[in-house]
């Protein structure tokens, strides 16, 4: 069957990515004859690599950036600082029989020996009797003078250091500049291979850069380091070694410069590289060999498999038990968890294998001011300079889909985060119309072939440069992280729950399994902006994410199916990854003939049964599929997938030397954003339920919600087992059809208000709304309230500010204290405890007015009014604190969009852009005071504050729940 919504994968413009050519520390420290650590070999290195800085920028082939090192510090060589290589005797290879536990590269040596060596320019060693190196302003420090020569200020990028690695100072300031040109691929060359060379190369590959290293033009002083240095990186990032003559080969025909006579240096002749174990009299010549074999053009080389940019990472060997080779690359010497082959191994009977994060010691992050980035003016070639004549006609297409894009995009975006800074010094405002900055506009995704049952695709570049380059980085900040409980435990990863709410507050629901699932926030910026860029991939809106953070390869989701009951029915589950590459396997569900139709379970066995081994050799195989989901791809599953196919990320214990950089960036971390079309809806007091999935498809219809374990959860429960298990026998009208209304299935969380206590009551029942937090009603005798928390450790929280401080800092912005300046938190602190006092002078008010007596504890008439005399008294009485908060309310409060005051009606009273637990605390004892004396007794701010509150649907909510007491 066709897709629902046709679409062709063809029409999806690619856009070629562009390149850099990284020049490490040609100062005259390094490169002069009397320099300290003159990098004699290989012969003529500088001027060759000055040539090729020329041909690169000529070509139009990429940027050309120029680093330097300045020492600032003494850099640490323990664990968590830099690699360097500074071992004179082999080190033997790592590659291909990995045995586990070995140490990394830089403890293989002792780093106060590493340290101490004089090559170790930006250590001082313990004695620090080290002959002082590129010191800032010495002339050592200077690119050399022909080196200084060679630098088009105009058109490179000059960049200074003070890490041996160029990621490790400039991570920031680099990286960002990398990203938003669109540079995936790099040539690394200068001085010295084993040192700066060698960890600027192993952080490039940390970041996910494809990194290829110009053999002839890497100096060095010392060959047993530097033959070292090139196994090690070979081995632990897998990237390419070639010649400056291979390069020169490659740039784009047109702009080639006069053919250089290159060659390698006798010296560098002399060396044989064994990068494949074998012996090196079998090596071919170096001079024109890339260390790794490679398909005949057009096949993409082993590098290009692996960019950043992907062709489609997965095969579909179709027929085979286990289908589906996502990194030929790596696979084959991985043989970690995400590529066994096992195709009924669960992840509940894996085994840990080694322990992680040996191999690659993350770097640590540079101080702003630890580097710079010091020039990159005038026009910068444009991608398009760099392609090739096949990939023009696209462009073309490109500007056309970007015109058609750009309006409606503006139209539905939330107020987001203003981009992040250009903290480099870089002038991108001259960069010309077309430059790589424009290119961030541009879609550029690529789409795999059909998999599974064909109506599922990986989709990779999906989202445009400028959004997929700090997305996940907005993400962690902008996304209220959760925990969840299924089977009373928390769920191995952090998630999140967004969707689109309406105006009277009503959302779509999304029912899993789980006990228990965060409440439901409104898309934030970010997550507006992606789910924007999906839809246009799907052809049917998104109104529901569920967002899960993957900490390291050790977080993980079991196999499963999606539960389709809210799902609309024809529409796409849209995941979208961001971070580190992990690997989705796809496997076809037990066919149906194993099973017992009725209650899902396997049959039996009964005397004429076939035993397991009978059952093995005439079961057809399951088969299985492995997709990876690089950073930025969209994996777009088809119902159809989804019902005859489990899917998981299972856990990855391998060593972090076994997995490829794409798998190691983000620190390993990821993200993943589960869209979904949800046909099924709760209103905002999460009562009622209507749509696909609930008894009644309308609105006007709608029932209300079932919580608790009750035996329509039980069903349900049965239902989604039944959907798990069956495969094309599942029959979606007999078992979801009749639909269930059952929300939190669950142990329900419980708000139990205080019989004497309604403004508390209230204060409470406010919070709820705003958060979203779904409770069943009780009562408890007194004026305490009590909130019962269904988390693992049952939660009871007693008293009105108890109950409220703990919403705020499990369910509310709270959780996001560290994210707030200390002056925020502070006024969010003292203006609750404000709001709380001001409940007990308004009951005390209401005492010696004589509207209350102290044994009705707050509890009068709810419709009773004070007369004219009655308010005086009170006004008087409180006159100090409505003087304050109608102070509170006058005062600006800064948002991201405006200044404005809370008595302008929009805003909170600790401002910013959302309530907080003060909010609740205080607008209940106004609304008391209304209902008693009358809108007079608030000042002019204090009542504006007042009515706009008023007209918020959690308000309208609120005073629904205390009034059905
Ligand atoms: O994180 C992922 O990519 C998978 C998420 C998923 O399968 C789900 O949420 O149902
Ligand atoms: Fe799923």
């Amino acid at each position: 069957m066709p897709s629902p919504f046709p679409f062709n994968p063809s029409m999806i413009p690619t856009v070629p990515t562009r390149k850099a050519l990284l020049i490490l520390d040609l100062q005259n420290d390094f490169v002069s004859p009397d320099g300290p650590l003159y990098a004699a070999e290989p012969e003529d290195f500088v001027n060759r690599t000055l040539d090729l800085a020329k041909a690169f920028r000529d070509s139009g082939a990429g940027d050309v950036i120029w680093v330097r090192s300045e020492f600032d510090r003494h850099c640490s060589l323990l664990e968590g600082g830099d690699q360097i290589i500074t071992a004179d005797t082999m080190l033997r290879p790592q590659k291909m029989t990995p045995s586990r536990g070995r140490q990394p590269t830089s403890t293989l040596h002792d780093s106060a020996a590493m340290e101490a060596d004089e090559e170790a320019f930006l250590s001082t060693g313990a004695d620090g009797e080290k002959k002082p190196c590129v010191r800032k302003g010495t002339h050592g420090a200077e690119f050399a003078a022909e080196v200084k020569a060679a630098i088009d200020t105009a058109r490179d990028i000059v960049f200074t250091k003070t890490r041996y690695s160029a990621f490790a100072s400039g991570q920031q300031q680099l990286v960002q500049l990398l990203r938003r040109r669109f540079v995936t691929k790099m040539y690394v060359c200068g001085a010295l291979t084993n040192i700066s060379i060698y960890a600027t190369a192993l952080g490039a590959g940390q970041h996910g850069y494809e990194a290829t290293l110009l053999e002839d033009c890497c100096g060095f002083r010392n060959t047993m380091r530097h033959l070292n240095a090139m196994r090690q990186l070979v081995d632990l990032t897998g990237c390419d070694v070639i010649s400056s003559e291979a390069l020169l080969e490659q740039l784009p025909p047109g702009h080639a410069p006069q053919k250089q006579s290159t060659g390698l240096s006798p010296s560098i002749s002399k060396i044989t590289l064994d990068l494949g174990g074998g012996s090196p009299e079998s090596s071919p010549a170096p001079a024109s060999r890339s260390t790794k074999p490679k398909a005949a053009s057009p096949q993409p080389s082993r590098g290009d498999r692996k960019s950043t940019t992907p062709p489609v990472p997965v095969s579909s060997n179709r027929g085979s038990p286990t289908v589906g080779a996502t990194r030929p690359s790596k696979d084959s010497r991985s043989p970690g968890a995400d590529s066994d082959t096992s195709s009924s191994e669960s992840e509940s009977t894996r085994s840990p294998e080694g322990k992680p994060g040996e191999a690659q010691r993350s770097e640590v992050p540079a101080t702003a001011e630890s580097s710079k980035l010091e020039s990159s003016k005038g026009p910068i070639p444009t991608p398009e300079a760099g392609s090739t004549k096949a990939e023009k006609p696209r462009v073309v297409n490109r500007v056309t889909q970007r015109v058609k894009r750009s309006s409606p995009n503006k139209k539905t975006s939330a107020p987001s985060k203003p981009e992040a800074k250009d903290t480099t010094t870089c002038t991108h405002e001259s960069e010309p119309k077309g430059s790589p900055r424009d290119m961030a506009d541009q879609p550029t995704a690529i789409c795999s072939e059909p998999l599974c049952e064909d109506d599922t695709t990986i989709i990779t570049n999906v989202l445009a440069p400028a959004l997929a380059a700090d997305a996940f980085e907005r993400l962690l900040e902008e996304v209220s992280w959760a925990g969840m409980s299924h089977m009373g435990g928390e769920v191995p990863r952090r998630i999140a729950v967004q969707g689109a709410v309406a105006d009277d507050g009503s959302m779509p629901v999304y029912r899993h399994p789980a006990d228990e699932s965060p409440p439901l926030l409104p898309f934030s910026p970010t997550v507006l902006r992606i789910k924007n860029e999906i839809e246009k991939h799907l052809g049917h809106p998104l109104n529901h994410v569920l967002i899960q953070h993957y900490r390291t390869g050790n977080d993980y989701i079991s196999e499963h199916s999606d539960k389709t009951l809210d799902i609309v029915r024809g529409s796409f589950i849209a995941n979208v990854s961001l971070g580190a590459e992990r690997t989705m396997v796809f496997r076809t569900k037990r066919p149906p003939k194993d099973r017992d139709n009725n209650n899902n379970k396997p049959r039996p066995s009964s005397p004429t049964a076939p035993n397991n081994d009978e059952k093995a050799a005439t079961e057809p195989k399951r088969q299985t599929i492995r997709a990876a989901l690089p950073h930025n791809s969209l994996c777009r599953m088809g119902l159809r997938t989804n019902a005859r196919w489990l899917h998981a990320i299972r856990q990855d214990k391998r060593l972090d030397r076994e997995k490829t950089p794409a798998e190691l960036a983000y620190s390993s971390a990821r993200i993943s954003l589960t869209f979904r079309q949800i046909g099924t809806f709760i209103d905002a007091a999460q009562s009622h339920i209507w749509g696909q999935g609930a008894t009644s498809k309308t609105r006007e219809g709608a029932r209300p919600v079932v919580n608790g374990q009750t035996a329509e959860a039980v069903r349900l429960l049965q239902a989604f087992g039944a959907e798990n298990n069956r495969s094309s026998d599942f029959d979606w009208d007999e078992v979801y059809g009749g639909g269930f209304d059952v929300l939190h299935m669950g142990t329900p969380k419980r708000f139990c208000a205080a019989t004497r206590d309604r403004v508390g009551n209230l204060c409470v029942a406010l919070a709820l709304a705003e958060l979203g937090v779904g409770a069943a009603k009780g009562s408890v005798e007194g004026r305490e309230e009590r909130f019962e928390d269904n988390d693992p450790g049952r939660t009871v929280v007693e008293g009105c500010g108890s109950v409220l401080r703990y919403l705020d800092a499990v369910y509310g912005a709270g959780r996001r204290c560290d994210q707030m300046l200390p002056g925020e938190v502070a006024r969010r602190v003292v203006r609750l405890q404000r709001g709380l006092d001001l409940l007990g002078r308004w009951r005390r008010a209401l005492e010696e007015a004589g509207i209350l007596s102290s044994e009705a504890g707050g509890e009068g008439d709810g419709d009773v009014k004070a007369s004219a005399e009655q308010t005086k008294t009170i006004s008087k009485i409180l006159n100090k604190e409505l003087a304050e908060w109608e102070g509170f309310a006058k005062e600006p409060t800064s948002t991201s969009s405006s200044t404005q005051t809370s008595g302008d009606g929009s805003f909170y009273i600790t401002g910013g852009n959302q309530p907080s637990p003060a909010d609740f605390a205080l607008w209940p004892v106004l609304h008391d005071m209304v209902r008693v004396c009358g809108q007079e007794l608030l000042g002019e701010h204090l009542g504006r504050y007042y009515t706009a509150f008023k007209r918020r649907s959690a308000a309208a909510k609120a005073l629904g729940v205390v009034q059905s007491e």
